[in-house]
Formats: C-alpha cells, sequence, structure tokens
C-alpha cells in the first residue's frame, strides 16, 4: 500500500499554526493530526489527549527513555515530544499525518524521515505576530517575550523547510496548504500510475 505523507509545520508561537490546523481538519477530516505529549501546563479549554498529552517531567523522561518519541525538543522552558507509534502505524496505512512541531523536532524528523513535507508558516509581519500572541491571551508577559525571542531563532532555520505558508487571511493559508498536498500527492506518485496505464494503452 502507498504510505501516507509525513506533513510537519512549524512556525513562531502566536502565528495560527493551531487554528489553521483546526480549520485544516474541519476541511480534510481524512488528514491525521500527531497529539504530542507535553509537560506544559493545560491551558483553558484544553483537553489531555486531544490538544495534547499533559505529562509530568518524569513521564515525558520515561517516554524518552523508553523510545516512545520520534522527536522531542525543549522549548520555553517545556518539554514536548512526538509519540512515535501513532506516526508510524498511520502513514503506514496510507493516511497522511500532520505534526505540529517547533524547528528542532522538525530538524529531527528531517533526519529520520528525509521524505518529510516541512511548512512554515509565517505571520504577515512581526507587529502581527505579537498582537496574535498577545491577543490569544493565554501568555504572562516573560511567556511573551520568550515566544517573541524563540521567534527570532525559529525564522533563522526557515530555510531548511520546503515551504513557507503565509498566514494572512485563514481561509487563503489553508488553500495553500491544502495545494501544497495535493501537489505532494501528485509528485508521489500516486497519479503516475494512472498515467501510465493510459500510456500503455496507447
Ligand atoms: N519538538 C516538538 N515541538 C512541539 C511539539 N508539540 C508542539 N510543539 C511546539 O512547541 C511550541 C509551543 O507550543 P505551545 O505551548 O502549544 O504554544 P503555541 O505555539 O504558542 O500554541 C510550538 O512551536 C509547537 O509547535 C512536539 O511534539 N515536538
Ligand atoms: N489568519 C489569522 N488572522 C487573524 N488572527 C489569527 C489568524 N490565525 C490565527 N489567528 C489568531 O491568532 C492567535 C494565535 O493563534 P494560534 O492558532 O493559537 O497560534 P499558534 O498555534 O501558532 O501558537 C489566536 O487568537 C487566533 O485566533
Amino acid at each position: 500500500m502507498t504510505k501516507g505523507l509525513l506533513l510537519v509545520l512549524s512556525g513562531p508561537s502566536g502565528v495560527g499554526k493551531g487554528t489553521l490546523c483546526n480549520r485544516l481538519r474541519a476541511l480534510s477530516p481524512e488528514l491525521v493530526y500527531s497529539v504530542s505529549a507535553t509537560t506544559r501546563k493545560p491551558r483553558e479549554g484544553e483537553i489531555d489527549g486531544v490538544n495534547y498529552f499533559f505529562k509530568t517531567h518524569e513521564q515525558f523522561r520515561a517516554m524518552i527513555e523508553a523510545g516512545e518519541l520520534l522527536e522531542w525538543a525543549e522549548y520555553v522552558g517545556n518539554y514536548y515530544g512526538t509519540p512515535k507509534s501513532f506516526v508510524q502505524q498511520t502513514i503506514d496505512q496510507g493516511k497522511d499525518i500532520i505534526l505540529e512541531i517547533d524547528v528542532q523536532g522538525a530538524m529531527q524528523v528531517k533526519e529520520r524521515f528525509p521524505e518529510a513535507i516541512f511548512i512554515f508558516v509565517l505571520p504577515p509581519s512581526l507587529e502581527e505576530l505579537q498582537k496574535r500572541i498577545v491577543g490569544r491571551g493565554t501568555e504572562s508577559e516573560s511567556s511573551i517575550r520568550s515566544r517573541m525571542a524563540a521567534a527570532a531563532e525559529e525564522l533563522k532555520l526557515m530555510e531548511h523547510y520546503d515551504y513557507a505558508v503565509v498566514n494572512d487571511v485563514l481561509e487563503t493559508a489553508c488553500n495553500r496548504v491544502q495545494s501544497i498536498i495535493a501537489a505532494e500527492h501528485c509528485k508521489r506518485e500516486r497519479l503516475f500510475p494512472a498515467i501510465q496505464k493510459w500510456l500503455n494503452g496507447v
């Protein structure tokens, strides 16, 4: 069976990765979303097992030691990591999966799965980025400062990604990601065997 696509989506805090993924999942319910493990405390409304698997530091360490994570990284004082077996099962079943992870984690995935597709989400401007993080109302002032500093570092690694998508208008940004997925499907043989069949018949 043809394997599913492994899509990696990164971008600075507040750029709208979560919003974009939610919208994409609503538009394309067949797209599977990888739920990460984290030691960060849940935000209001976040549900364990849906937004993240919320773990203690000890539990997270145990996952690392048991080799359960495809990648993991420390971001602004907390650990985040992708459970490996779910990702492997999903792509083996021929389904596409999306990992919303930071740049350090993305670089680890690149080493292990060079065939993954890397998409970097950009804000329309840095002022708009700051506005969005503040406007979300979930972070303290110091967390906002740390996230803006991390954003500057993350932007430096953008060149390692295959695509950049500006999240200006949400629907337009969704269309851009959907176009990338469609083009990658086409590129990865899903269309080529059909065309080959036609050609054989000519
Ligand atoms: N390496 C890695 N990063 C992750 C993972 N899950 C989430 N992240 C990243 O961790 C950062 C912080 O996420 P979060 O605390 O939810 O804050 P937000 O980006 O402001 O919504 C973001 O860059 C996420 O993309 C993961 O499994 N692995
Ligand atoms: N295209 C957009 N235009 C305006 N606001 C947006 C857009 N996308 C996301 N937002 C808002 O920006 C804030 C941060 O979005 P979020 O998805 O939490 O970002 P991230 O997951 O990248 O940290 C939220 O309040 C969200 O409603």
